[in-house]
């Protein structure tokens, strides 16, 4: 049952309309001043509130502004129906400018209150159907954040995956989760029942590629003791994510292009064409436009794969995001590894968000999973935190709400050279325990694992990844 707020200081008003709008089906309460009337709106979260544009204490387009505003997907905002009296048509107007969903001139008709009303709550309907399916969307596909930007990327995520078949182009810089934003194009997709193979195009020399993906027949190089199928002829059904398009070697982009246009290709050292009916995802980090006009990408390939394209935008872009991704890494690398998750204190937090994240999502990750190992339990200040993120200028990104920074020497914008030495510097350190509590414990993982209060196996693991034998 919706609830309406009444916000009038004429009680005979409010008491009828009161007795009319309980009679449809409404929950009705009444404010007599602005004053009541934002303390209701705080305390009572109502669908609609009809706004009268005179109170004794303030005018109504006052109230109207400190609501709630449905923009940036606040779709709990109220509905506003602005009544004014005779004369009072050009603040009403300008109440609508200001978001309100319409208004009424006093007196008015009932009947037509009551159709003002229901054409307002059904647009507030909407709009909440709309957020919970992006929402939806957006926890399917497993990306974290709440920021307009993503919110917004998800609403596109979920409008272009539907067609099934147009390619799409993703761009964005490294480590921006493009390969996530694929995969939630594929999940989101009427292929969705189908495989979703992926391929890094910049992992392979030329011919391994070209057999990856188109296969190849047995002998048909040097290594090739077996008919191998490509992964073009395993998507078939599907969804193939090309991820770093950009690299793909000239050659195989004209065989690539050659598939793309009728749907055929043919396996190394194989005389016979095949078919698959595979939807292509790409992406790269790279100007393609330029890679083009510079003759190192074909553009007859650029114009086939960017029928529609999805900019992924970078972390440092995506505000409160930068936050809650870290909470969710820490919770995760926590029960990896058997350990209590870190906690970000307020300092730490806003130095998170004032730095610039060349690595993007992937650096925070990379971050989190460290200080988790190194700290376990323990609450991270600036202390903790490597010193290009300690260190960062105030002034190094417009969105910065860093609180007070230790004074520090104004560093240059990070750029990913720094990001590398921010990942050495964790490793040196994450090395330096672990060889430490081999030492203590005579070379024994169990108990040097209990030592650091992580696991035998999380311990076996990041041995193996800093490459200690
Ligand atoms: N919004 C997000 N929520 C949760 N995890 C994320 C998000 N974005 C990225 N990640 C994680 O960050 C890492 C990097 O993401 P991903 O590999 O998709 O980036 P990318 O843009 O494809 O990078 P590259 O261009 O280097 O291939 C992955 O481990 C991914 O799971």
């Amino acid at each position: 049952m919706p609830t309406i707020l009444i916000i009038d200081d004429e009680a005979s008003l409010v008491s009828s309309l009161t007795f009319a709008l309980e009679a449809e089906g409404y929950k009705v309460h009444g404010a007599g001043t602005g004053a009541e009337g934002l303390a209701a709106v705080a305390a009572l979260h109502p669908d609609l509130v009809l706004l009268d544009l005179r109170l004794p204490d303030r005018s109504g387009l006052e109230v109207l502004e400190a609501l709630p505003r449905g923009e940036n997907d606040n779709s709990s905002a109220p509905q506003v129906i602005m009544i004014s009296a005779h004369g009072d048509t050009r603040a009403a107007v300008k109440a609508v400018k200001m978001g309100a969903a319409d208004y009424l001139t006093k007196p008015f008709d009932l009947d037509e209150l009551l159709a003002i009303i229901e054409s307002a709550l059904e647009r507030r309907r909407m709009a909440c159907e709309i957020d919970f399916h992006r929402r939806a969307a957006l926890r399917d596909s497993g990306l974290v954040g709440q920021s307009p930007a993503l919110l917004e990327l998800a609403a596109t995520i979920g409008r272009v995956a539907r067609s099934g078949t147009a390619r799409i182009l993703i761009l964005g810089e490294s480590g921006t989760g493009k390969a996530l934003v694929a995969k939630a194009i594929h999940t989101g997709s009427p292929r969705a029942a189908g495989p979703f193979i992926e391929i890094n195009c910049a992992s392979l020399p030329e011919q391994l590629i070209e057999a990856e993906l188109f296969g190849a027949e047995k002998g048909a190089y040097t290594g090739a003791h077996a008919r191998r199928a490509g992964l073009v002829a395993l998507a078939d059904k599907g969804t193939l994510f090309l991820d770093e398009i950009g690299e793909l070697p000239l050659p195989l982009q004209a065989k690539l292009l050659h598939f793309l246009e009728n749907g055929q290709y043919r396996a190394i050292g194989s005389s016979a064409s095949q078919t698959a009916d595979v939807r292509v995802v790409a992406a790269t980090n790279r100007d393609l436009a330029k890679e083009a006009a510079a003759g190192r990408f074909r553009e007859d390939l650029y114009y086939r794969l960017n029928v529609i394209s999805l900019a992924v935008p970078p972390l440092r872009e995506r505000g409160d995001d930068i936050g809650e991704l870290a909470d969710h890494f820490a919770r995760r690398y926590a029960h990896e590894e058997g350990v209590a998750p870190i906690r970000l204190g307020a300092v730490a937090r806003g130095l998170l968000a004032a730095y610039r994240w060349p690595g993007n999502v992937r650096e925070l990750k990379n971050l989190i999973e460290r200080l988790t190992i190194l700290f376990p339990g323990r609450e991270i200040g600036a202390a903790e935190l490597p010193p290009e993120i300690a260190k960062v200028p105030q002034t190094a990104s417009p969105a910065a709400a860093a609180p007070a920074v230790p004074a520090a020497p104004a560093a240059p914008a990070a750029a990913p050279r720094e990001a590398a030495s921010i990942s050495d510097a964790l490793a040196d350190a994450e090395r330096d325990m672990l060889l430490a509590a081999l030492r203590e414990h005579a070379g024994h993982k169990g108990k040097a694992a209990d030592s650091l209060g992580i696991s035998r196996h999380a311990f076996k693991r990041r041995l193996q990844r800093l490459g200690i034998q």
